[in-house]
C-alpha cells in the first residue's frame, strides 16, 4: 500500500441521496484530506461528479495510485437520473447496491471500513425498501459475519461529538412504540456494546456510562410515569452488577451542561431525539453518527440530505470529514488488536 495512504486499504464511502449534498460534500471532504495520509473511494455513478476531475477506478485498492490526484470512484451497474434537491424513489436500486457493495468491500478486507453518505429515508422506504435507516440494513448486511475478539453484537448507534457522546437505546421509531417497545435487555446490550466500543476504539480504558430516564424528572418517583423505575432501574442494577460504571435513571433535561457531561465518557438515552438533540446541538458539524456492535467499521456525517441546499455550494463537509477520520482511526485500532 503506498505510504502516503497508511498502511491500511482504503476506505469505501457511499453514494448516499443523489438529490442531495454528498456529491459536493464529498468533493470538499476530498480536497481536505488528499494530503492527509487517509485514502477513500466514492462507489457511485460518476455522472454525479460532472465537472470534477475524477478518476473511475476498477476495485478499491485501485484508489491508492490515485487519491492524491483526483477523486477516485467505483461505478455502480445501476444508473441515476439526479437532480439536485429532488429525492427521486427511481433512484433506490443504485442507492441500496452503493450501500451493500461497500459492506461487501468491507467485510472481504477490500475496504477498511464504510463512510455512508446520507439517504433520504422516506425516499427509499416508497421504493420499497425495508429498513428505517442505514443501522438497521448494516445490520442485517452484516448478520452472519463473527464479531472481533468475541465483542457483542448491536447494532447500536452513537452520535460522537468533541465534548459529548450520546447512544439511543431505542432508534428509529415512534415515541408511542419506543415506549413500549423499551426492556431492560436492550438497555443492557446497548450499554455492554457502548462500554466495550469506548474501551476498544475510543481508548477509554474505565468507561463511565449516565443513563437517562424515560419521562419527564426520570419518572418522579413513579408519579410521572413507570419506565424509569421498572424497566429503566432494573437495567442498570444489572449492568452494575457485571461490572459495568452506569448510572442513573438520571432527568435528560439535566445530563447535558457543562459540569453534567464531565462526569461521564458517553450517555444512553431512551428515544432517539433525547439523545441526538444534545449531540448535533453541540456539534452539528463535528459529530459523527457510529454504528457499534457490527463486525465492521462503519461512520457517517450527523446530519442529512440537506436537499434545501443541495447543489447551492454551502454544504459544509465537516462531519463527513470527522466521519472519515473517525473511521480511519477506529480501522487502525481495530487492526493492532488483530
Ligand atoms: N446518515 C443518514 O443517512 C442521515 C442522517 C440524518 C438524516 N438523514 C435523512 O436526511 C433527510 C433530511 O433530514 P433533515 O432535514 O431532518 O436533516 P438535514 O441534516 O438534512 O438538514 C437539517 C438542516 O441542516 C442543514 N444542513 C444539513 N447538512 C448540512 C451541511 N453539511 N452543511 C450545512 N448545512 C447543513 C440543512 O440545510 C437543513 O437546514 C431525512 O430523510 C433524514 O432521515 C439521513
Ligand atoms: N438518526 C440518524 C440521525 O438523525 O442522524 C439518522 O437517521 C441516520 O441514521 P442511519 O445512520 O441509521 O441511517
Amino acid at each position: 500500500m503506498a505510504a502516503h495512504c497508511g498502511p491500511h486499504a482504503p476506505l469505501a464511502l457511499t453514494m448516499g441521496e443523489p438529490g442531495g449534498v454528498s456529491a459536493e460534500i464529498t468533493i470538499s471532504a476530498w480536497e481536505r484530506l488528499r494530503q492527509d495520509g487517509i485514502c477513500f473511494f466514492i462507489i457511485a455513478d460518476p455522472s454525479l461528479f460532472h465537472g470534477t476531475t475524477i478518476t473511475e477506478i476498477s476495485a478499491p485498492d485501485d484508489a491508492v495510485a490515485v487519491f492524491q490526484n483526483t477523486l477516485p470512484v467505483l461505478p455502480l451497474e445501476h444508473s441515476i437520473a439526479a437532480k439536485a434537491g429532488i429525492a427521486a424513489p427511481e433512484n433506490a436500486p443504485a442507492v441500496i447496491e452503493s450501500i451493500q457493495r461497500a459492506v461487501s468491500y468491507s467485510l472481504a478486507g477490500a475496504a477498511t471500513g464504510v463512510v455512508t453518505n446520507p439517504i433520504q429515508k422516506s425516499s427509499l422506504i416508497a421504493s420499497g425498501f425495508k429498513f428505517p435507516g442505514h443501522t438497521e440494513f448494516l445490520a442485517a448486511l452484516t448478520a452472519t459475519t463473527p464479531m472481533p475478539n468475541g465483542r457483542v453484537r448491536g447494532p447500536v448507534m452513537m452520535l460522537a461529538g468533541p465534548a459529548l457522546k450520546t447512544v439511543p437505546v431505542t432508534i428509529h421509531q415512534s415515541v408511542a412504540s419506543a415506549a413500549a417497545d423499551l426492556n431492560p435487555d436492550m438497555i443492557k446490550r446497548a450499554a455492554i456494546v457502548t462500554a466495550e466500543a469506548l474501551r476498544f476504539d475510543f481508548a477509554i480504558t474505565n468507561p463511565r456510562l449516565a443513563i437517562s430516564g424515560l419521562n419527564p424528572h426520570a419518572g418522579e418517583a413513579g408519579t410521572l410515569g413507570h419506565e424509569d423505575l421498572s424497566v429503566i432501574a432494573p437495567a442498570i442494577a444489572a449492568l452494575n452488577k457485571m461490572g459495568v460504571d452506569a448510572r442513573g435513571p438520571l432527568p435528560a433535561d439535566t445530563m447535558f451542561h457543562e459540569e453534567a457531561r464531565a462526569s461521564y465518557d458517553a450517555a444512553l438515552c431512551m428515544l432517539h431525539d433525547q439523545a441526538l438533540i444534545p449531540a448535533k446541538t453541540l456539534a452539528f458539524h463535528d459529530a459523527v453518527n457510529v454504528t457499534l456492535g457490527l463486525p465492521i467499521v462503519r461512520t457517517s456525517p450527523d446530519h442529512g440530505t440537506a436537499l434545501d441546499i443541495a447543489g447551492k455550494g454551502s454544504a459544509r463537509s465537516d462531519s463527513l470529514v470527522a466521519a472519515i477520520r473517525l473511521a480511519a482511526a477506529m480501522a487502525t485500532k481495530r487492526a493492532a488488536k488483530q
